[in-house]
């Protein structure tokens, strides 16, 4: 069998053809790599064989240039890495620059501009209103319902999958005492998350349109908000999360284009609130996408998240995040939000879980509340595709080191 003969079933087929960028074995030389089952094709070589024009976009050490060139050229470029990885004439000319994914290194798949993290998952934000704020009326906050919450995060930690997480250390408040006290964090959480990856840059002072979404996401990715609960909880009054959340973010190697995702394309749960001009998708086309998340814990399934249950659409946060004309840079990225669905099964993070360490998770090597030193964390997704296909998101994963 050649690597061109991708089993059945495989979520990396040729419908699928996500990039990352990637290292041969032997060599610190990176180039855009688009992944076919268990191999990653040298796109710029591939191009340079055959004498493609995308050559230039292809043959660089990140996503970026791709990235900004737009959406003509991205899906020009699908389509013609779609006819190298099929056609038998092209096959042969490409052969040669495939390499087996367990012999590559993978990178950081382009450089980050801004990051962006949201809170859109209604049942996330209900669950941690109700342990972070036991004694308010409603576990939302007023504004939940008619804007997707946000804040700017740190954009130079992001890491690729694989990445060990170091235990941040910083001040915590032990409950029934005054006054903070430092030290490694004790409630080491995870958040699951999809990333999306903004391409085309915008205009410092225009607002983007939902309408305009597919002009300037290019795809996106597995993400996973790591996150201290109790550094957090005592810093975040009144201005958000900021060490509790800035150590480390880890996205997945494997950047899947929308075009690949047309089939998961899904209606948001329905709006209970009305909703300003800008963020109205009631006339729209399906801002949602049935993303199937799994959450694993030292190899162990723990959780599968569904994300065609989260409230605000990438499109509405893309409109948001830019409707007071703040401009958007390739390589911009912004999480959805954690993503938790109606079951206790379905929560994205260890505080939901566990409810704050309330009821600690039974696993084979015993009890976890919060993260200990040594654990993996993965997280892995696939979406449905075209003719009962499924397209494979690939995985993040980090291992938590003492700080
Ligand atoms: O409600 C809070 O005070 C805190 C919320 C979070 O920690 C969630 C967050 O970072 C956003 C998200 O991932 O949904
Ligand atoms: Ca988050
Ligand atoms: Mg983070």
């Amino acid at each position: 069998m050649t690597p061109f003969e991708v089993p059945e079933g495989d979520p990396f087929g040729p419908h699928n053809l996500p990039y990352g960028v990637f290292s041969p074995a032997g060599s610190d030389h990176r180039t855009v790599g688009v992944r076919l089952g268990d191999h990653v094709l040298d796109a710029g070589a591939a191009a340079h064989a055959l004498g493609s024009p995308y050559a230039a976009l292809l043959a660089r050490p990140t996503l970026n240039p791709l990235l900004a060139a737009g959406r003509t050229a991205w899906s020009d470029v699908r389509r013609a890495l779609t006819a190298w990885v099929t056609v038998p004439s092209h096959q042969e000319t490409v052969a040669p620059f495939l390499h087996p994914l367990s012999s590559v290194t993978l990178h950081l798949p382009f450089e980050v501009a801004d990051y962006v993290d949201f809170y859109a998952s209604e049942h996330h934000a209900r669950n941690v209103g109700q342990i972070f704020r036991p004694d308010a009326a409603d576990s939302l906050t007023p504004n939940w319902k008619h804007l997707p919450i946000g804040y700017h995060g740190r954009a130079g930690t992001v890491v690729v999958s694989g990445t060990d997480v170091v235990r941040p250390s910083g001040q915590r408040r032990v409950p029934g005492e005054d006054a903070p006290v430092f030290g490694p964090s004790v409630r080491l959480d995870i958040e699951a998350e999809v990333g999306f990856v903004v391409g085309v840059p915008s205009r410092l002072g225009r607002p983007v349109p939902m309408t305009d979404f597919r002009e300037h996401v290019f795809g996106l990715c597995l993400l996973n908000d790591w996150s201290a609960r109790d550094i957090q909880a005592w810093e975040y009054v009144p201005l958000g999360p900021f060490l509790g959340k800035s150590f480390a973010t880890s996205v997945s190697a494997w950047i899947t284009p929308l075009d690949a995702l047309e089939e998961a394309r899904v209606r948001p749960p329905e709006r209970t609130h009305p909703l300003l001009p800008y963020l109205d998708d009631s006339e729209e086309e399906p801002g949602g996408y049935d993303l199937r998340i799994s959450v694993a814990v030292n190899g162990h399934v723990v959780s599968e998240p569904p994300f065609s249950t989260m409230y605000w659409t990438a499109a509405q946060q893309l409109a948001h995040l830019t409707v007071n004309g703040a401009a958007l840079r390739t390589g911009d990225l912004y999480a959805s939000g954690t993503v938790s669905g109606p079951e206790p099964g379905q929560r994205g993070s260890l505080l939901e879980l566990t409810w704050n360490g309330r009821d600690p998770l039974e696993l084979p090597e015993g009890k976890r509340t919060f993260l200990e030193d040594g654990d993996v964390v993965t997280l892995s997704a696939w979406a449905p595709g075209p003719h009962g296909t499924r397209v494979g998101l690939g995985e993040v994963t980090g291992r938590i080191v003492a700080g």
